[in-house]
């Protein structure tokens, strides 16, 4: 029924529903790919390590840094005890520290999205498995800060998605309940924590996930950010 299919491509004027969107940072609003494949590769090679392509390290995001240092030594054939780990993911903190938004790129729709919800009255929240003083600094980057009105980081406090604690960590700084926010993500850790802390989960296409966006459980799949509006507005008829 093509002629029916309602195209909202912006949010409007005034929101009522949700009150709060949360958004995960990697693979959602930012391709920060080129950026971390880069660091992971100058990290590897300070260890005589052989480097990882672009979709390997793609495959490697979405848990936090440590897990992604973890992910590629491993790839590049060896393992490393906690204590190596511990080791190699403070030197991969320097190393992408300095180069975090070299070729980083905001995903389609990004901006647009961040900004009219905020201005349409949305509060907004960026949830991420990054560090915070990283995640602030790209937001910053991409003059976002100031249309968010929470950050938590991996390193903020709150246990790391999947745990629903972030999500719920940021609906009490945003002063909104479960039932009037969902979460913007592309991997399984955002839909599952999404689950987990009882908020509604949308799943983004061409983000970094190793299970299939159609799988992953989400109350609605997007293609990108654009079709945001129009997948809330149906979301909350269905709903
Ligand atoms: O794994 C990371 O460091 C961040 O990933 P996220 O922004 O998708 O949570
Ligand atoms: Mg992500």
């Amino acid at each position: 029924m093509e002629g029916r299919v309602v195209t909202r491509s912006s949010p409007g004027r005034g929101v009522n529903w949700p009150r709060a969107l949360l958004f995960d940072l990697d693979g959602t609003l930012i391709d920060s790919v080129p950026d971390l494949a880069n660091a992971v590769n100058e990290l590897l090679a300070g260890d005589a390590l052989p480097p990882q392509s672009l979709d390997a390290v793609r495959a490697m995001i979405g848990n936090g840094v440590r897990k992604l240092v973890e992910r590629a030594y491993r790839a590049a054939g060896q393992a490393l005890d906690s204590h190596a780990l511990d080791a190699a993911t403070d030197r991969m903190m320097g190393i992408y520290g300095r180069h975090l938004t070299n070729r980083t790129v905001l995903m389609p729709g990004a901006r647009e999205m961040v900004v009219a919800y905020h201005m349409a009255g949305v509060r907004i929240a960026v949830v991420t498995n990054k560090p915070e003083a990283f995640t602030r600094e790209i937001l910053s980057h991409f003059g976002l800060q100031s249309h968010v009105h929470a950050v938590v980081g991996g390193d903020t406090g709150p246990a790391r998605k999947p745990a629903p604690d972030m999500l719920l960590h940021a609906l009490k700084q945003l002063r909104t309940g479960t039932g009037n926010a969902v979460m913007v993500g592309d991997s399984p850790a955002d839909i599952d924590a999404a689950k987990a802390a009882g908020i509604a989960g949308f799943a983004v296409r061409g983000g970094y996930t190793t299970v299939p966006v159609d799988n992953l459980g989400a109350d609605r799949v997007i293609s990108s950010l654009m079709e945001l509006p129009a997948a809330l507005d149906a979301f909350r008829v269905s709903a």
